[in-house]
């Protein structure tokens, strides 16, 4: 049996419930067969087996105080997953999903996509099962604090440098940096996605956005296309969703659609800069839902379908698709829809949007498709830049940073090309991205012996 069918195996037969991880692991797993094939000391050392294998993985209570004065409790977790690289670093999602395979999947994929982005940094995850939707002000900043109160002794700005993922913006980390201040008596780069006034980067809310258009235009522009009178398709509609709006309209592209749990809208005269500033203010400041949007602007709103349902459903034309939302929310029959529908590229904002069938359909049909560790790795890199301001106590002008941040997604989408011809399999993004990840992480565990 190969190193890798084992490798899978064992992963299922060890924690046979966590369905998303499993899903990770062999996504990425079955691209590295030709690894060992050319790399026997990764066989020999045991790499496979050891980087499907958490350093290690934190659970923790996270009690606090409603508005009633109620005790409520729920569960945290940090998978510190892989540090050959650098400190491990991944962001935080509160979402009443969460549990530990679900992070252990972002974790996971984390590995990959910092190695990716060329900067010094591990991978890891964490979170809990906390729903932030209804909660008061008072209520999150408490939440933030009681998971800080457990955080904080794994983590550091050299160990462990946490961020923001769905549920988690610029007001938690707020509280939890403050928090982690407070009790530890230092100011550090311990997390990114931090205010200005306090050690954040110019850039860092726009980053994954912006990383995953620079991505998907740089996929278009190896068969002569750009954005310009693209129909876009965007789902989600927080943070990673908003500035990938922005950025498509500054392209040239129409954006069609946005989502949030609750609802699909649909804007055939697309959502301009005008009606995104109205979604970031909707969504950040008053933290409404997007069938507010509809009322405000006449459009239609499918309650309780997600994007790429109502455009199965409806039969929409869409050049361009970026799911920004979650994990397997394009399915088969969404992906078969698409591709019937004249999409010509999918640039994955989220992380793991697209379900394997999903991805088999768009590759059998020469769509351009970019996995979540490559296209959406702006976000992370950009954390990476934060973290050389901090220590270096300086801050770039948003201009640098977002010309790094261009670079950078330019440099992941050459280095996916380059390992993919170089391994026999030219033009596969979810092969390039793996391998080219993989290879920097494994020589690094190599290097370090049997630790
Ligand atoms: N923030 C970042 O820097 C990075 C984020 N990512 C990934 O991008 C994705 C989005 O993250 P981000 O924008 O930060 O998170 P946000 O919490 O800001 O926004 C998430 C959006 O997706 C919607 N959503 C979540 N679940 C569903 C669902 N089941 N059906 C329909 N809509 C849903 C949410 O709606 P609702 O509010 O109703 O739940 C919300 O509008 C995630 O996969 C995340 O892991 C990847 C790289 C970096
Ligand atoms: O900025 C970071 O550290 C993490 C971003 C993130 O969670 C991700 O890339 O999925």
């Amino acid at each position: 049996m190969s190193v890798i069918k084992s490798v899978i195996d064992k992963v299922k037969h060890m924690d046979p419930d966590q369905k998303e991880f499993h899903q990770a692991v062999i996504e990425v797993m079955e691209t590295l067969e030709p690894t060992a094939e050319r790399h026997p000391e990764f066989v020999k050392n045991g790499i496979y087996e050891r980087i499907v294998e958490p350093e290690r993985a934190v659970q923790f209570r996270v009690p606090w105080v409603d508005d009633k004065g109620q005790v409520q409790v729920n569960r945290g977790f940090r998978v510190q997953f892989n540090n050959a690289i650098g400190p491990f670093k991944g962001g935080i999602r509160f979402h009443p999903s969460v549990n530990l395979g679900i992070i252990k999947f972002l974790g996971f994929e984390q590995i990959f996509k910092n190695s990716l982005t060329t900067l010094a940094m591990g991978g890891g995850k964490g979170g809990s099962d906390f729903d932030p939707k209804g909660k008061s002000d008072g209520e999150i900043m408490r939440f933030c604090q009681a998971f800080m109160r457990e955080l904080f002794r794994h983590i550091g700005p050299e160990t462990d440098v946490p961020a923001g993922d769905i549920g988690v913006g610029g007001r938690e980390i707020g509280y939890m940096y403050g928090y982690y201040k407070k009790i530890r008596n230092e100011h550090t780069g311990v997390l990114t996605g931090k205010g200005l006034e306090y050690g954040g980067s110019l850039i860092r809310p726009e980053a994954t956005g912006y990383g995953t258009v620079y991505f998907a235009s740089e996929m278009l522009a190896t068969r002569g296309l750009d954005f310009k009178g693209k129909r876009v398709a965007v789902s989600g509609a927080g943070n990673v969703a908003q500035y990938a709006i922005e950025k498509v309209n500054e392209m040239g592209g129409t954006v069609i659609s946005v989502c949030d749990s609750g609802a699909t809208i649909i804007d055939e005269a697309g959502i301009d800069n005008d009606k995104c500033c109205y979604l970031m203010e909707l969504k950040n400041v008053r933290r409404g839902r997007v069938n507010e949007y509809a009322d405000q602007y006449k459009t239609v709103c499918v309650e309780s379908k997600n994007v790429w349902d109502v455009i199965r459903e409806q039969g929409i034309k869409v050049d361009v698709a970026l799911p920004c939302a979650t994990q397997n929310e394009i399915d088969g029959a969404n992906a078969e829809a698409l591709v019937k529908n004249g999409c010509i590229c999918v640039a994955e904002g989220a992380n793991m949007p697209s379900s394997p069938e999903a991805v088999r359909i768009f590759q059998a049909n020469n769509v351009l498709y970019g996995p979540g560790k490559a296209a959406n790795a702006g976000g992370v890199a950009t954390s990476g830049l934060e973290m050389s301001q901090n220590s270096s106590k300086l801050s770039w002008t948003r201009e640098e940073v977002d010309s790094r941040l261009l670079l950078i997604m330019k440099g992941i989408h050459k280095s996916c090309l380059d390992a993919a011809e170089a391994y026999g399999k030219k033009g596969d993004y979810v092969t390039g991205a793996n391998i080219a990840g993989f290879v920097k992480v494994a020589k690094a565990m190599l290097a370090y012996g049997i630790v």
